[in-house]
């Protein structure tokens, strides 16, 4: 019996942490076949990106081209893609019907807080590539940037998951990992999904390592997504995923700066 086949389309960080390395240990965690198209190649550790090296948008897509055109990919995921005109290239693959259970991790700044994505790329995001998305999953700060809103209480955040909803996608995640010490102890995200808002929380891990949290919740929701699994349970899986990897590498000490997650603490709890 085959695995369910997932692609991420993302950079490279030669930390380990992060973008496509994340979302290939995140696939296999959750035993689905990963498959990739690298979008840049990052100088990257826990500490900080030294430099970004972008593909030319033609070999991102003939590198997603050839995935697509050979095996049986059930969900995609989008990291880091770095320039408007990879934006725009991937929007046309999806308006092509070409890119199946669309997750749309919209990846701007590192938790190092280095520039990912090119300013003129938010638009494209927004008039392009959120209409195609099954699920977008903004941080708070990419969601402000995106929405040019503040976001400072829970409200709020209920607020913004609503109006990336109104800009097209089908449904969107406010994620609320990052300020330290939220409220309520946890780590609470809001959902769109359509309809209504819902909430995810979970217990807050205190740890500096979350290098590569939005990455493994994005691309767990893809895994889960290959699975079969509907919208609402793949959210709730891949909540449960990413606080399980984070947990598991609480007390690690990989590098100076934010260091990475445990994605097998996972399959180890089972
Ligand atoms: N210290 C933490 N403890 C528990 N959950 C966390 C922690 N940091 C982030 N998360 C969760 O990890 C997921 C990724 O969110 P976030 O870190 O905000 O994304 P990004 O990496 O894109 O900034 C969310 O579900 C968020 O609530
Ligand atoms: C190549 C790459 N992609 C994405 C991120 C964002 O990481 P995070 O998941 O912590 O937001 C990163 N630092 N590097």
């Amino acid at each position: 019996m085959n695995p369910p086949v997932a692609l991420t389309i993302a950079g490279s960080d030669s930390g380990g942490g992060a973008g496509i390395q994340a979302d290939l240990k995140t696939f296999a965690a959750l035993r689905v076949f990963g498959t990739s198209a690298i979008t840049a190649l990052t100088a990257q550790n826990t500490l900080g990106v030294r430099g970004v090296h972008a593909a030319p948008t033609e070999f991102v897509v003939a590198q997603i081209a050839a995935v697509l055109d050979d095996l049986p990919v059930a969900a995609v995921k989008t990291g880091m893609l770095a320039t408007a005109a990879t934006v725009t290239a991937v929007a046309d693959l999806a308006a092509q019907g070409r890119l199946p259970h669309l997750v749309v991790d919209p990846v701007m700044v590192s938790s190092s807080g280095d520039r990912l994505l090119e300013p003129e790329a938010e638009a494209a995001y927004r008039d392009r590539l959120f209409p195609h998305a099954s699920v977008v999953t903004p941080n708070l700060r990419e969601a402000e940037a995106l929405l040019g809103a503040t976001i400072r209480s829970r409200a709020d955040q209920h607020e913004a998951a609503r109006a990336l909803g109104d800009l097209g996608a089908a449904a969107a995640v406010v994620k609320g990992g990052h300020p330290a010490g939220d409220p309520d102890g946890e780590a609470v995200d809001v959902v769109w999904d359509g309809k209504e808002t819902h909430e995810l929380r979970a217990r807050w891990v205190d740890t500096p390592n979350n290098h590569g949290t939005g990455c493994s919740f994005a691309s767990a929701t893809a895994a889960f997504l290959a699975q079969g699994d509907d919208l609402r349970t793949a959210l709730a899986g891949a909540k449960a995923f990413v606080t399980k990897a984070i947990a598991g590498g609480a007390a690690w000490r990989l590098g100076a700066g934010h260091g990475p997650l445990d994605h097998f603490a996972w399959a180890q709890v089972k």
